[in-house]
């Protein structure tokens, strides 16, 4: 006979308060939705939930985090750390900044090229945004979904690991360059050190390195030596998990609480408070990220922050 675990949540979501019970039956779970003090099904109360926290653009999740945050009572991002919360507006904002859109024309995201080694970059003085992670963890379809407004830019996507070889540079108007970076782990190209290491150490204008970790599989030992050597270089990042529409809630949970646990365990650590949730294929969370980019580049302005 299998074990019943019964157990109460909440989530506040747009302000409301939704709470549920769920009951496990290994894999199988019961829901039942209290909205407001009425009683509902379980898919009118995740509808009711997803409501408030979907794209008004898209059907994507906005912030996949905060759905997550409705397994565990403890707080996955602790309260006294800052948190990423963009009102409405300021999400537009970014969606615009990222389509560049202005009026009826649009200005052009272009490709700049491909580098092999850093320090044959060109010299501009726009802020860079940096890709990093091991390979085929999802960094040039992340690039190609954040870019997805421009179909004259392509970023070149194959399931093969370790296809990115060099250092490839990706123009918003005149407003940012994201650098997407070849991948640590299988297939590592012998030029790792003198494209990524050096762009690390060396560049004046990375504003900040998001590291790509994998929904699914967690954190390997590359990762590991990736993040020790981030903190070596004293270089800022910001952990992004991806693929999570191809992880069950409850790997992605355990996954990103060791990441969390990982990442800000040890002190002197430059890892930002608030992870950042993504799936390229169904697009959820990446307009939080792109409004992220958009705050951290210096194009938008995030009121409280
Ligand atoms: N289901 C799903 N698949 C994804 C997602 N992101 C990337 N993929 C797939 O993962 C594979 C690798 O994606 P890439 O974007 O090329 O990965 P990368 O990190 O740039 O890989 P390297 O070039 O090896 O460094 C491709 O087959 C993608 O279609 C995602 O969010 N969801």
């Amino acid at each position: 006979m299998a074990k019943v675990v019964t157990c109460r949540h909440f989530v506040k979501l747009k302000g409301i308060k939704i709470s549920w019970t769920r009951i496990s039956r290994e894999t199988h779970f019961a829901c039942q939705f209290f909205t407001s003090n009425k009683t509902c099904t379980a898919s009118q109360g995740i509808s009711f939930a997803s409501r408030g926290i979907k794209s008004r653009t898209t059907s994507a999740c906005v912030n996949p985090l905060l759905e997550l945050q409705g397994y565990v009572a403890t707080p996955i991002v602790p309260a006294d750390k800052a948190v990423f919360t963009p009102s409405q507006t300021e999400v537009t904002q970014a969606l615009k900044l990222f389509s560049l859109t202005t009026g009826t024309r649009r200005e052009a995201a272009t490709f700049v090229g491909s580098y092999a080694d850093a320090s044959q970059l060109p010299d501009t003085s726009l802020p860079e945004v940096a890709f990093l992670g091991r390979s085929n963890v999802g960094k040039s379809s992340l690039i190609q979904c954040l870019l997805r407004a421009h179909s004259n830019v392509h970023v070149s996507v194959s399931k093969t690991p370790g296809h990115t070889r060099t250092l490839n540079l990706y123009r918003l108007g005149q407003h940012f360059t994201l650098v997407d970076m070849p991948g640590y782990g299988y297939n590592m190209p012998l030029n790792f050190q003198q494209s990524v290491e050096l762009y690390l150490q060396s560049s004046r204008r990375l504003c900040r390195t998001f590291l790509l970790l994998d929904g699914q599989v967690g954190l390997t030992k590359g990762d590991h030596t990736a993040i020790q050597m981030l903190r070596e270089f004293g270089v800022p990042y910001v952990v992004v998990v991806t693929k999570i529409d191809k992880v069950g809630r409850h790997v992605l949970l355990r996954n990103l609480l060791s990441v969390m646990e990982y990442c800000h365990g040890e002190a002197g650590h430059t890892c930002f408070s608030q992870p950042f949730l993504v799936s390229s294929r169904t697009q959820d969370g990446v307009t939080l990220l792109q409004t992220f980019i958009a705050y951290i580049t210096g194009c938008v302005r995030i009121q409280g922050l």
